[in-house]
């Protein structure tokens, strides 16, 4: 890019990432730029400016596509300048960017709203997720396919607020009238509140958090009519269950099972401080949140979706049993490096876990407190210390894991593993929109290049020689270790660019993923990807008469949360949206009506212009 005198720029920032800018002079690899709002000259190279469009128009523009420029900051500055006039939608083309307003836009989401977006074209009218619904509604229908939405974004952006607000809508366009009976439609939207109590917590970043992953899918009939919905949860964050810091929760449902009254005395709980679980973090209520309400809603969620009566009680009994389980405590036995529950108090919590357990007391001391080693001679019983007695009964609560130190580096591949696939997908539909488009409008054009992360998928998913294919070899023979795995990993795959080999550490690696590079510790990675269960937590748990225990455990699984926020840093935020204006940038980025562009243009020709 060429400047000249006068040439409006954004400057990077440290601060406040870009600036407004002039330049005011140009040397040779170098610009000297006049900062109007600071009122000073600096002399900057010239990569650490872009070009700044200059129809300044106040409002933004309301899709991306429309810019002059089509950089980083000016995407920043048009999202920044809507947001001022709580326009919280901006198309990026047909890929929709909601900027969370933090407070109720209540003029945005009503039933007349829906009616607007009925059947319009995308782009239509104002950005709206409504929009996008009913876009992919109108597909469905044409095409006879199946369609999907993804809602992407860090903690606290909307994505579960967004996702309620497709729900609404296609529930409206797709709702059938009301019949006597629960419709599906409405057990789809009830179910919300069901899946936030046992999922969802406090976090730094926001008081609902979902900490799990969730996959919506809604059926509908030929005629459009919803037929069936199913919600698929999937990696739960287990570590929250045991252990949490102020200023975040555990899992909403403790709290609320804490205030049911009656049913909390039935399970003997009490306050939230009571439970070593909950107190840790010493916070136990929400700003406009009343627990005793919320668990009414919770249980008339669990009416609605259809959990019997008896599930509902041994879900909650399961739940009671968490937090007396997480009041146990040890001192030493009488063997050497043995242990068993410490006091009165502690034998209290025991026997009412058990209770609640609908297990024997006794079973569940010695599964506490020993651990079954298997030897060529046979089978031994080992005594537990009380440090491992408490780690083993926090696994036991969590259901699975001993320890979490460096527990999350599996998950975490594994999410990063499924961000770099969606990152692919996302890339190859924004692509072929394009060429799809020009093609439409009879356009020449070469080949775009965009950023492929096939490499990346290749090193990790390739066959037979790619990560997983080598951890699963790994796993196949039980001498492995992590540090036998590692140095396969590095022997054959050391030269893959994507790959490095951590500095301080023999086993640990670094994959230079799309939006930055992680490092993964090998640690756990066999045992996860064995996918490694305590047996005696199982034999406890089966020999359980609560159908619902070994149901529940089943499905939990870990989720980092330190990966969630990996690539979330500032810088890497707006990634995926950069990447589609990228390949936008690419190919033809300003796209104005052919009326505009005569009225604009038209003077430079006037012979055509008077010819037609
Ligand atoms: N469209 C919206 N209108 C008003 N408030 C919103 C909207 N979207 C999000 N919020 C507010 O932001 C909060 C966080 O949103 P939400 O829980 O949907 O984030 P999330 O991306 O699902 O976060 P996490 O990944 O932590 O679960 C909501 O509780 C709500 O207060």
């Amino acid at each position: 890019m060429s400047y000249r005198k006068g040439s409006k720029v954004w400057l990077e920032d440290k601060d406040s990432a870009w600036v407004e800018a002039e330049v005011i002079d140009v040397k040779d690899k170098s610009v000297v730029v006049l900062l109007p709002l600071q009122r000073k000259k600096i002399t900057v190279a010239a990569d650490k400016i872009l070009p700044r469009d200059t129809d300044d128009d106040l409002g933004g523009v309301d899709d991306m596509t429309k810019l002059a420029y089509l950089n980083e900051p000016g995407v920043l500055y048009n999202l920044s300048r809507r947001y001022a006039l709580n326009e919280i939608y901006t198309y990026t083309g047909s890929i929709l960017i909601a900027v969370n307003p933090f407070t109720k836009l209540s003029h945005l989401y009503n039933g007349h709203m829906m009616e607007q977006y009925k059947g319009a074209r995308l782009g239509e009218l104002s950005p709206h997720v409504y929009a996008v619904a009913d876009a992919s509604y109108r597909a469905m229908m044409r095409e006879k396919c199946s369609q999907s939405i993804l809602v992407s974004g860090e903690s606290g952006a909307g994505k579960t607020e967004t996702t309620k607000l497709i729900m609404q809508y296609l529930t409206h366009v797709g709702g059938r009238a009301a019949m006597d009976d629960r419709t599906v439609e409405q057990q789809v939207l009830e179910s919300n509140p069901l899946l936030e109590a046992f999922g969802n917590a406090k976090t730094i970043r926001n008081d609902n958090s979902s900490r799990f992953g969730k996959f919506v899918e809604i059926q509908f009939d030929a005629s459009g009519r919803i037929s069936g919905a199913a919600v698929r949860t999937y990696l739960l964050e287990r570590s929250r269950v045991v252990k949490i810091t102020y200023p975040e929760r555990n899992y909403h449902c403790f709290y609320q099972l804490c205030a049911s009254g009656k049913d909390a005395e039935k399970y003997k709980l009490g306050h939230p401080s009571c439970f070593h679980y909950l107190n840790q973090s010493k916070l136990y209520e929400l700003e406009g949140v009343t627990n005793s309400e919320e668990y009414l809603k919770t249980r008339k969620a669990m009416d609605i979706v259809g959990i019997s009566l008896g599930c509902q009680e041994a879900i909650f009994r399961t739940l009671a049993a968490i937090l007396h389980l997480g009041n146990i405590e040890f001192s030493p036995g009488k063997e050497h490096d043995s242990s068993t529950y410490k006091d009165s108090k502690s034998y209290f919590h025991l026997q009412t876990a058990a209770d609640l357990f609908m297990c024997n007391p006794d079973l569940l001391l010695s599964t506490l407190c020993t651990r079954g080693i298997q030897t060529h001679e046979g089978n031994i019983v080992k005594a537990l210390d009380c440090a491992a007695a408490v780690a083993n009964r926090d696994a036991l609560a969590k259901a699975a894991q001993l320890m979490y130190l460096f527990l999350f580096s599996f998950e975490q591949f594994c999410i990063n593993f499924a961000n770099e696939k969606l990152q692919q997908h996302f890339n190859e539909h924004v692509f072929k929109m394009e060429q799809e488009e020009y093609r439409n409008e009879e356009i020449n054009w070469s080949y775009i290049e965009f950023i492929d992360n096939q490499d990346v998928l290749d090193l990790i998913e390739k066959k037979p020689i790619g990560i997983i294919s080598l951890l699963d070899e790994a796993c196949m023979f039980p001498k492995s270790t992590h540090q036998t795995f590692s140095a396969k990993l590095f022997q054959n795959l050391g030269s893959h660019s994507r790959l490095e080999k951590e500095k301080f550490s023999e086993t640990d690696f670094i994959i230079a993923h799309y939006a930055g590079k992680v490092t993964y510790r090998t640690d756990f990675f066999l045992e996860k990807n064995r996918d490694y269960i305590v047996v005696e937590h199982c034999n406890l748990l089966s020999s359980s008469r609560c159908s619902f225990v070994s149901g529940l455990f089943d499905s939990l699984s870990e989720e980092s949360s330190r990966s969630s926020y990996k690539f979330s840093s500032v810088a890497l935020r707006f990634k995926g949206v950069l990447e589609a204006v990228r390949i936008s940038l690419a190919g033809y980025p300003t796209r104005r009506f052919y009326s505009e562009f005569i009225d604009r243009f038209g003077i430079l020709a006037p012979e055509f212009l008077y010819g037609r």
